[in-house]
């Protein structure tokens, strides 16, 4: 940061009633002595009264740049915290395409966040120097647009304020959309976007997301029906309210629609949020919310935080808890979407191939190569490595174990589905629900409203019940470890995480424990959100799993304190 100070003399000045404002602006949130902010896998992350104010000054600040560099693009900023406590909130930027801020930038918002107040209106200098300055474009004088949203936590009215004052000093022209669950905000900034576009995402607003999705949920169910109705847990999150709002457009199971049952859906008590609730409590603790009165054999999902994520279970006559998590989902919506390319005569036509990250269970993977003979790439942890990937499909389906996912459709998969000349009435059906896909999936980002709409046309249309859907193939048992070590960035993990590069020898010790092991799979890598390891372990049987989870574990900690030790 000092060395903004030994720059050569800029070629772009910043007026110093921008600079002033700048730095005025900032006073009531400055930089918390001592803290050091990182820009993550999802984001800013942290308890919402340690110096997120700043962080999110700082992020305005960024998403104003973004905007000029991306040709006055509109920006996304959105204040939430997912499947974290109630007193964390975050921070996040979405880039044009509905898409997670691009990767270099993180960098930048970094840099400052991690600036004192003082120094806003040099930095913001230094930064269009850096990012804006290029001898065709006069990027810097062009406009900022930006529009945002925050869930339902108690933390997110201050958080916006710090936001508006950085968007203020700079003139950046924006909308705020008040509370939205995160993809219904990556929703707006890609219709935004697209407006003008051969492709038009969408309307830019809360009923025009969600008419298209009822829409595109009537076409794609093709007078299908569903048997008995869904329970969707909203983990006392924005998705409550919001689900609510959804209804109102969705046909009900009287006129050939769905019965949707809300649980957890109180957002006036803010210690609610994710409470004993929400995907991520199903999905780690691997049992129903223990508010739950599901009877046996009926569907239930749950959704995180800020509606993002999902995962499905039912419990059976013996009240065991049956998980159907993103692998499930992930093979769910494939299957249905190249079974219907088939049947539309359009099968070979289309790349269609599934993208997972190493967390995936082995038998999702087989699964899919085996039975259902599509390709499979393994990417890094995070949604934005799998969206990536997925870019290479003409259909590309991903999904985290976890949860997040969604289906992304190029031009070349959307130019055939829509240009097909159907030969039969069967071909004409497939080819119309292909068509409702596109819009019923949110192609910006995994969206839990879109994803469980997906899962509910697709389990209609096979007429299959969860215990059908899980039927499919047999996961491997499997154990999940959370390991701290001193220094997790000794950690450092290759080949789509499923390897140790660093510290020298670990590696070779988990394969050994591996090598042991009927069917065994491990892996360790250091979290991109925890301060810790965490090692994933599969094998033939739960105990197995479990030991070669612990010899792994181990090895975590043995190289991570001598790593320590060294140093
Ligand atoms: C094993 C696991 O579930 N990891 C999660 C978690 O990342 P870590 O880097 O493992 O902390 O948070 C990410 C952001 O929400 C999510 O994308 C990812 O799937
Ligand atoms: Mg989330």
């Amino acid at each position: 940061m000092d060395s903004i100070f030994n720059q050569p003399k800029p070629v772009v000045t910043i007026q110093d009633e921008v600079k002033n404002a700048l730095v005025q602006n900032a006073a009531p949130y400055p930089l918390p002595e001592g803290k050091r902010f990182q820009y993550g896998t999802a984001g800013f992350r942290m308890k919402a009264d340690v110096g997120l104010d700043h962080v999110v000054y700082a992020v305005g600040i960024v998403a104003a740049l973004r905007s000029k560099r991306r040709n006055e693009a509109t920006i996304g900023v959105m204040i939430t915290a997912s499947h974290n406590p109630a007193e964390d909130n975050g921070v996040k930027v979405v880039d044009p395409m509905g898409d997670m801020l691009e990767q270099e930038w993180e960098e930048y918002a970094t840099q400052l966040a991690n600036t004192e107040n003082a120094l806003f209106g040099d930095i913001y200098e230094k930064l269009t120097n850096d990012l804006l300055v290029d001898p065709v474009h006069q990027v810097h004088t062009r406009k900022s647009k930006v529009v945002f949203a925050r869930d339902t936590r108690a933390s997110g009215p201050h958080l916006i304020k710090a936001l508006k004052a950085s968007l203020d000093a700079l003139h950046v022209e924006y909308t705020d959309y008040g509370i939205l669950t995160t993809p219904m905000l990556h929703h707006m900034v890609r219709c935004h976007n697209t407006k003008n576009s051969p492709r038009p995402f969408g309307e830019a607003s809360e009923a025009g997301y969600h008419k298209k999705m009822a829409n595109a949920f009537k076409k794609a169910m093709y007078g299908r029906k569903i048997k008995g109705h869904l329970t969707v847990d909203c983990a006392n999150g924005v998705g409550g309210p919001k689900l609510h709002d959804l209804l109102k457009y969705l046909p009900n199971a009287s006129n050939d629609g769905i019965d949707i049952k809300v649980v957890n859906d109180d957002v006036i008590k803010p210690e609610a949020l994710n409470y004993e609730c929400g995907a991520d409590y199903v999905k780690t603790k691997q049992r129903a919310p223990p508010s739950s009165n599901a009877v046996p054999f009926e569907r239930c999902c749950s959704l995180d935080g800020d509606a993002d994520r999902i995962v499905y279970y039912f419990i059976d006559d013996n009240k065991e808890f049956h998980l159907l998590d993103g692998d499930r989902i992930a093979t769910l919506a494939a299957n249905f979407i190249a079974d219907q390319a088939r049947v539309a005569g359009i099968g070979d036509k289309l790349k269609i191939g599934v993208v997972q990250t190493a967390y995936a269970n082995g038998a999702s993977t087989e699964y899919i190569q085996k039975v259902m003979k599509l390709p499979v790439d393994c990417t890094p942890t995070g949604v934005k490595h799998l969206h990536h990937a997925a870019k290479r499909f003409d259909i590309g389906v991903y999904f985290e174990a976890n949860g997040h996912g969604t289906v992304l459709f190029n031009d070349n998969a959307i130019d055939i589905i829509k240009g097909h000349d159907p030969q039969s009435p069967g071909q004409k059906h497939a080819l119309e629900s292909l068509d409702a896909l596109i819009d019923l999936i949110n192609q910006a980002v995994g969206d839990a409203f879109s994803d469980m709409l997906l899962t509910e046309v697709a389990l209609a249309h096979r007429a299959w019940s969860p215990q059908d859907w899980m039927n499919t193939y047999i996961d491997l048992p499997n154990k999940l470890v959370r390991v701290v070590v001193p220094d997790r960035n000794v950690f450092k993990a290759v080949d789509a995480e499923r390897r140790l590069e660093s510290p020298a020898g670990a590696q070779a010790r988990i394969d050994h424990y591996v090598n042991l092991t009927n069917r065994g799979r491990a892996f360790a890598r250091a979290s991109g959100t925890e301060d810790a390891v965490r090692v994933y372990a599969e094998a033939h049987s739960a105990r197995d799993a479990e030991k070669l989870a612990n010899q792994v574990a181990e090895v975590v900690e043995t190289y991570g304190m001598r790593a320590a030790s060294k140093s």
